[in-house]
């Protein structure tokens, strides 16, 4: 039996890496004769560069950059070439903004920047590149990307990158380098490859679904709604919306799909003329991941959360539905479950295990997240593979 081992991080626990060699080793010690396949994923968050540089052939370098308090931390670029000599380079976001960069008290989305995430942009242009695949999510920040489009010289550092709340502030004028900044990437594909399909603003949006997990309280959430708000008005007078050929109405940026992608990241690339594409499926295209699908007899999938979340989009209803549409099952495994046996079969799952079924087992498993995913795997592996 050839089995594809291929799950996300374990968030707080187990990089996408780690997960895939647990499951893999808890799998072999019950199936010691199938053919096993590690292909660790990720939807844009942290391991997106990771599982690029693993599955990608190319030329990968770090610079140094602000991090989301300002404190220098390095982050990479992944640099790729196709068969037609096209130059691709690949960041991830939560290199430089990542929610994981920070301690628990430095945690404050009203005060976290993209600013260092425009530095490592710039280097990605000083590369001389065809095309720039941003990896978006499990950012600490909330600004709309205003620090990154301050980085890139579309305004004044001290009223764009001092994080959500202080966007309050901003004044038309203050992006008066809008413009200038998105003719820099004339001629070259910027990508916003987002975890999430969330528009910028409203019940959806990135401060009111993301921001308290970054350390807002539900007050400062309201505040960071109102500074985004005000932030894309002044974006409107400056770069005035476009008409959507298809239906003739105004195209507003905010309310696209992934704007609110890393805190209104996405909402930023799109100013300087990015297109937005789901996170996972250009994972999944860049490890060739259809491929492997069709040619195996059994998907594992995971992450540290099966949840609503899951259902979005993420790593495991990506791999779901690719397996589906293969006729090859396909089963997740989770530190925890959260959604019903009904949800996790329309995702296209055969089954979802959890290595914590209880909540007094959560503690364990967080104590030891490899040892009890790879018991976990153990106990999958005697239901499902035939010459255990
Ligand atoms: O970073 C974030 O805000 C979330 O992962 C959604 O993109």
């Amino acid at each position: 039996m050839h089995v594809i081992i291929a799950p996300d991080c374990f968030t707080g626990t187990l990089t996408a890496t780690q997960a895939a060699e647990a499951i893999a080793e808890g799998w072999r010690r019950k199936a010691p004769d199938d053919l096993l396949s590690v292909v660790p994923l990720s939807d844009g968050g942290p391991g997106f560069l990771d599982v690029l540089t693993t599955s990608v052939p190319g030329d990968s370098s770090v610079v140094t950059v602000a991090g989301p308090r300002g404190a220098a931390v390095p982050a990479a670029l992944h640099i790729t070439a196709d068969e037609g000599g096209r130059r691709t380079a690949w960041v991830e976001s939560a290199q430089a903004i990542g929610l994981h960069l920070l301690e628990v008290p430095e945690r404050d989305p009203g005060l976290t920047s993209t600013w260092g995430l425009g530095e490592l942009l710039e280097a990605a242009l000083a590369l001389d590149v065809d095309r720039i695949v941003v990896g978006l999510g499990g950012s600490s920040t909330n600004d709309a990307g205003a620090g990154m489009l301050a980085a890139l010289g579309a305004g004044p550092r001290d009223v764009l990158a001092g994080g959500g709340a202080g966007l309050i502030a901003t004044r038309e004028g203050d992006l008066a380098g809008l413009a200038a900044a998105r003719e820099r990437f004339a001629g070259v594909e910027l990508v916003a490859a987002t975890d999430v399909a969330s528009p910028l603003l409203g019940l959806q949006g990135a401060s009111a679904i993301f921001s308290e997990q970054k350390g807002a309280t539900p007050e400062q959430s309201q505040v960071l709604e109102g500074a985004l708000g005000h932030f894309a008005d002044q974006v409107r007078r400056v770069l005035p919306p476009g008409t959507d050929l298809l239906s003739g109405r105004e195209r507003r940026l905010d309310k696209e799909p992934g704007a609110g992608a890393a805190g209104g990241v996405g909402f930023g690339l799109m100013l300087l003329g990015a297109r937005r594409a789901s996170g996972v499926e250009i994972v999944l295209e860049a490890v060739g991941m259809s491929r492997l699908v069709a040619a195996a007899d059994l998907v594992i999938t995971g992450e540290g959360s099966l949840d609503w979340q899951s259902l979005q989009g993420k790593v495991v209803a990506g791999v779901a539905e690719l397996a589906a549409a293969h006729a090859t099952p396909a089963v997740a495994l989770a530190g925890q479950v959260l959604i019903g046996r009904r949800e996790s079969m329309a995702l296209g799952l055969s089954g979802a295990y959890a290595v914590a079924d209880r909540e007094e087992d959560v503690e364990a498993a967080m104590a030891d997240p490899v040892g009890t995913l790879r018991a976990r795997a153990e106990r999958v592996a005697v239901t499902w593979s035939p010459r255990r």
